[in-house]
């Protein structure tokens, strides 16, 4: 057997192929409550196939919220929503864990408690935009977070990971990359604090640090995942130097055992190719753990990358929208089917839980 279908565990997460279901934001979620429905039991119940399943990004706190219709996990009606899932996935012999995200300054006022300012290491804008209810709109100018507010920041972590446990989920995943808030506070085009949680390096890591071990003090590390994107552009971030920042950082991840690091090899969803002087192999040789790697896999790519060592896992998302059963049509080389891009983000079942699995009849 190609060692990509057989089993492997990812700390104490076993899975039965070395397939993962990587994030996929598909804004379905009750815009009110933050809650999940029957159309998300439905969809994740039908890729249990996948060795695990990373959800879509689910904001721990009203303010981690950044687009609409993102599912929560800060309030017990949400993991009761996400309980439902993860029994179904369970039911279907899937492993499930779930993203943390808190947005940062990528959110927008209107969604937003009270119309408020979204919060980031410093007040600078990102540049970009997000979907709010009338549409497309630019980020919103956010107020740089107090040091005194930040272990209450932390706290909120911690809380969405027990309540992410009491949904049943097999671990949660860190949502370190992306240009999202913990990546604002890693990265220098988007951290000017001039206090412990900015200038240098160990400043900028200093709160992925404290989240860590807030989390895996809740999950144990072996439960506890963590995404990173080094060299990625997404979300207007940027780093006058990734190969150091991420060194560093990846070196101070060992001390959790760490259930696995996620990276995203260059740009999220986009190229792959680097700059003069970055390596994704070096970054990967730092880590003690179980190697996920994420960014454009196919499957000749993902046969090739866990042959020959470079990863234990690969992580797959857009494929994995129109194709339920992806691992076994990789396992049997059959034929791919293509998504609908109008359909990614919101509306309901229509390209959400209607894509079959493969059949001859289908294919003729
Ligand atoms: C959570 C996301 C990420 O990590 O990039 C995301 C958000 C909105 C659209 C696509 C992706």
């Amino acid at each position: 057997t190609e060692p990509l279908f057989t089993p492997a565990k990812a700390g104490a997460i076993e899975a039965d192929n070395r397939i993962v279901m990587a994030p996929l934001t598909r804004n379905r979620a009750d815009d009110d409550t933050g809650e999940v429905g029957d159309m998300h039991v439905d969809y994740y119940r039908q890729r249990a196939g996948a060795g695990i399943i990373i959800t879509e990004a689910t904001q721990i706190s009203p303010e981690g919220k950044g687009y609409i219709q993102t599912p929560g996990i800060h309030t017990p009606g949400q993991a009761a929503a996400w309980r439902r899932v993860t029994d179904a996935v369970h039911e279907a012999g899937g492993k499930i864990v779930l993203q943390l995200w808190h947005v940062g300054r990528i959110s927008h006022t209107s969604l937003q408690p009270n119309g408020q300012q979204p919060v980031a290491p410093s007040a600078t804008n990102a540049g970009v935009k997000t979907f709010t209810a009338n549409g497309f709109e630019a980020t919103s100018d956010p107020r740089a977070l107090e040091l005194v507010e930040i272990p209450r920041l932390i706290a909120d972590f911690a809380n969405a990971a027990k309540l992410a446990k009491d949904a049943g989920f097999d671990g949660v995943e860190v949502h370190g990359a992306n240009g999202y808030l913990l990546d604002q506070f890693l990265k220098t085009g988007s951290n000017y604090r001039t206090d412990g949680y900015g200038g240098p390096v160990e400043n900028r890591a200093k709160l992925l640090l404290e989240v860590l071990e807030a989390v895996t003090r809740i999950w144990g590390g072996d439960r506890v995942g963590l995404r990173l994107s080094p060299f990625s552009p997404a979300n207007g971030s940027s780093d006058d130097n990734p190969q150091e920042t991420f060194e560093y950082v990846i070196k101070e991840l060992n001390r959790f055992g760490l259930a696995y690091l996620h990276m995203i090899e260059g740009a999220t969803g986009g190229s792959r190719d680097l700059e003069e002087g970055q390596s994704i192999d070096k970054l990967r040789a730092l880590f003690d753990g179980p190697y996920m790697a994420n960014n454009g896999y196919d499957r000749a790519m993902s046969l090739e990358a866990v042959k020959n060592g470079h990863a234990d896992f690969i992580a797959i998302g857009r494929p994995f929208i129109a194709n339920p059963d992806l691992v076994e049509r990789y396992r049997q080389d059959l034929p791919i089917a293509e998504g609908d891009q109008k359909t990614y983000y919101g509306g309901g079942r229509e390209g959400y839980t209607d894509y079959p699995a493969y059949s001859k009849e289908a294919a003729e």
